[in-house]
């Protein structure tokens, strides 16, 4: 049997760190500050500063808080709110409550399983147009693999937003306010998660609003462009979402950035992941050439395609497994609650860690372990993988993120196998999404 890759990690920590030890930790990444022990522990408490923090990292624990009690702890963390609300404002990712509830009832049917026959085309067009500029380079080029995903699900994400053309002529605008946002933000949560003072936080999020100002005019003036149009008949989210619920045009851009947001960077980073465990691992590579060869003879994949692509399925819920693009769901407790049979006062940090739970080993054989095959002869843990997360906020896109994935892996899969580029590290680090560091430079090779 070939030997099988154990793809990067940062190291472990064997003991507690201090306190400032782990807030730079906690700077640099979200995956840095766990010890050994806590990948194995059903369920642990800590405390930061002024906040608890309670860790499900079991089915029981995780089904508890998500789903069972999923009421008292329903709010997002103090951390994403500030991160993302001068972005979505009360768009559906950051609301609560009623305003949650109603927006869910709109955004929901937009982006269902059942609305897939109508996107899916972008996805297959999108995919085409990619197959062609990759077959285009020449055996050796360089490419940023993380910045070609990113453009290639901008214009997936952009188009069905906006319809074809509109999407495509401002996907890069787009994504060049959204990332000048991030940069960001990635500076100014801390404070918040901390529960530090709201003046020392607010005093941080200047330079956010300003950003957000700039995403909401550019996204304004596009959802008006849409609504003047006249309806021709093509998949657009934004004119679905206003054809099912009047809404105010503040509201209509919360729940268009929402879905930007929520679509574009977690997809593109699940492919650029693909790419580079592929690339370690020749066997699974070669399997999945030889599949998407097989069914696709050439041409691009589409959503009657997807279940006849077992592989590249698995080889994304793989991906999605060891490197989760929200590696952390966090939640704040409303009211004084229960888990595990532990009190959890109001206003604790209450975490669902998806970069724990999918390496615990007691739920995992080999959890460290690149090994795509484990999805075709196993279905993975209930309540042990949650990549989409669980319970009432699972998200809404996880049918158009898998559709889109297999469809672009298994249509470029067939013509390319991009290398590692020599000499080049990889390092996971997250703050908003985990990414593959900044970059991902890889080398053409034809498949
Ligand atoms: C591989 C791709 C994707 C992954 C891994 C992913 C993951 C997630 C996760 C983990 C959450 C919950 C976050 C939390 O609880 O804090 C979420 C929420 C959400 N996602 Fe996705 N997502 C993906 C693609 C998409 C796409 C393509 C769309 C839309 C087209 C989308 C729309 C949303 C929305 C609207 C929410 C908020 C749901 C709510 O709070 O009720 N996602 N996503």
């Amino acid at each position: 049997m070939a030997e099988e890759f154990i793809p990067p990690h940062p190291p472990r920590l064997e003991k507690r760190p201090s306190l400032l030890r782990s807030i730079a930790l906690f700077r640099r990444s979200m995956l840095d500050v766990w010890m050994k022990g806590h990948f194995a522990s059903d369920f642990f408490a800590t405390k930061i500063l002024r906040r608890r923090i309670f860790v499900c990292n079991s089915p029981d624990t995780v089904r508890e808080a998500f789903v069972e009690k999923a009421e008292t702890f329903h709010r997002k963390s103090p951390q994403q709110r500030y991160a993302l609300e001068p972005l979505l404002g009360d768009g559906l990712f950051v609301s609560e409550g009623e305003t949650w509830r109603q927006r869910r009832r709109a955004v929901a049917p937009v982006t269902h399983a059942s609305r897939m026959r109508e996107l899916a085309p972008v996805m297959t067009e999108v995919a085409g147009e990619w197959a062609d500029r990759w077959r285009a380079l020449p055996d050796g080029a360089e490419i940023d693999a993380l910045e070609e995903m990113a453009r290639m699900t901008a214009e997936v994400i952009c188009r069905t937003l906006f319809g074809r053309a509109l999407g495509s002529a401002s996907a890069e605008t787009v994504v060049h306010a959204f990332s000048a946002y991030q940069a960001r933000v990635g500076q100014t949560a801390l404070g918040a998660m901390l529960n530090l003072p709201e003046a020392i936080s607010s005093l941080q999020g200047f330079g956010t609003r300003r950003e957000a100002r700039r995403i909401h005019a550019v996204l304004d003036e596009l959802i008006a462009a849409v609504l003047a149009a006249p309806d021709v008949g093509e998949a657009s989210l934004v004119r679905a979402l206003s054809a099912l619920q009047a809404m105010e045009p503040w509201a209509l851009r919360n729940e268009a950035a929402t879905l930007f947001m929520a679509g574009h960077e977690t997809t593109a980073n699940t492919m650029a992941w693909s790419w580079y465990l592929l690339s370690q691992s020749s066997a699974d590579a070669q399997r999945l050439a030889d599949e998407a060869k097989a069914v696709l003879g050439g041409r691009s994949a589409t959503l009657e395609d997807v279940d006849s692509l077992p592989f590249a399925r698995a080889v994304i819920e793989e991906s999605l497994r060891l490197y989760p693009p929200v590696p952390v769901l966090a939640r704040e407790a409303l009211e004084d609650g229960e888990l595990a049979g532990r009190p959890v006062p109001k206003g604790s940090l209450v975490l669902v860690v998806p970069w724990l739970l999918h390496r615990n080993p007691k739920l995992w054989d080999a959890p460290d372990t690149f090994r795509p095959a484990r999805f075709l002869d196993a279905s993975p843990p209930r309540y042990g993988y949650v990549p989409f997360a669980i319970g009432p906020r699972v998200c809404t896109g996880q049918q158009f993120g898998m559709v889109e994935t297999v469809i672009c892996l298994a249509t470029l899969a067939q013509h390319a196998a991009p290398r590692l580029k020599p000499g080049h590290k990889v390092a996971p680090v997250s703050r908003l999404t985990l990414r593959p560091g900044d970059a991902l430079p890889m080398v053409m090779r034809k498949a």
